[in-house]
């Protein structure tokens, strides 16, 4: 089955695309969800969390404690490098298990990932969309959408490849934009990867 990979900065609106994708009747993986989930429920990981980033890593009814561990990792490259060599192996098992699960008449699958590109697994797909926004945008809709600062997202964006890198390494974009149509540029691609199925 063919393997589509979606990623973008953060506040692209990858989730938004992925969304229509949804709508069409195609299974979507949210990579960056899982990890979440799997972060709270691993005990193997949950242990080298605490031990790497302190207890406080959790709250005391075992959920993640995202803003402690967000303001350590953001702020340094190594303590980033360390939570995604604890994370992305566990997130990398549990795709290809939920991949191998899919019905079989399923025409293709999405993985949505914000480190794509960055963690090497894009070329665990077949092709791979890139979703782009202006700057402005991603900042409004970021700042908005999780109560933060402009400090805090542009020290997320630091930690990714930038849109002119990601650009080189994807075989589509999509452009969230208020003169485009998110909804038929993700209905063109619906078309070219059906017609790639049959
Ligand atoms: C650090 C954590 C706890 C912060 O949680 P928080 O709820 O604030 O953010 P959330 O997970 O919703 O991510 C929002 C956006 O931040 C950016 N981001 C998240 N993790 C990373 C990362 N490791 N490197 C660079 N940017 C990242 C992405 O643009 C992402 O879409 C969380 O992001 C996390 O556990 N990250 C490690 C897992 C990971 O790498 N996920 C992304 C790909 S699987
Ligand atoms: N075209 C748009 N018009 C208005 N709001 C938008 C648009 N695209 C995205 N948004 C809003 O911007 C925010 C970010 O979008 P979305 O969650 O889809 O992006 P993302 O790339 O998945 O973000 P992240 O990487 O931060 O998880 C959301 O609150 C979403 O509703």
């Amino acid at each position: 089955m063919l393997k589509i990979g979606i990623t973008g900065g953060i506040g692209s609106g990858k989730t938004t695309v992925c969304k229509v994708f949804e709508t069409l009747g195609i299974p979507v993986f949210y990579a960056d969800t899982v990890a979440k989930q799997i972060m709270t429920i691993d005990a193997i990981l949950i242990n080298g969390i605490k031990e790497t980033f302190g207890e406080q890593s959790y709250f005391e009814d075992g959920s993640l404690n995202n803003k402690h561990i967000a303001n350590i990792v953001f702020a340094d490259e190594n303590e980033l490098a360390k939570l995604n060599a604890l994370v992305h192996p566990a997130v990398f098992r549990a795709f290809d298990q939920w991949d191998a699960n899919l019905p079989k008449n399923t025409p293709y699958s999405v993985k949505e990932a914000a480190l794509l590109f960055e963690s090497g697994s894009y070329k665990m797909c077949d092709k791979n969309i890139l979703v782009t926004a202006p700057h402005h945008l991603k900042m409004a809709w970021v700042t908005r959408r999780d109560q933060v600062n402009e400090a805090q997202v542009l020290a997320r964006m630091d930690k990714q490849f930038s849109d002119k890198q990601k650009l080189k390494m994807a075989d589509f974009v999509i452009q969230n934009h208020p003169n485009t149509s998110i909804i038929l540029q993700v209905l063109d691609l619906h078309q070219q990867f059906l017609k790639q199925t049959e």
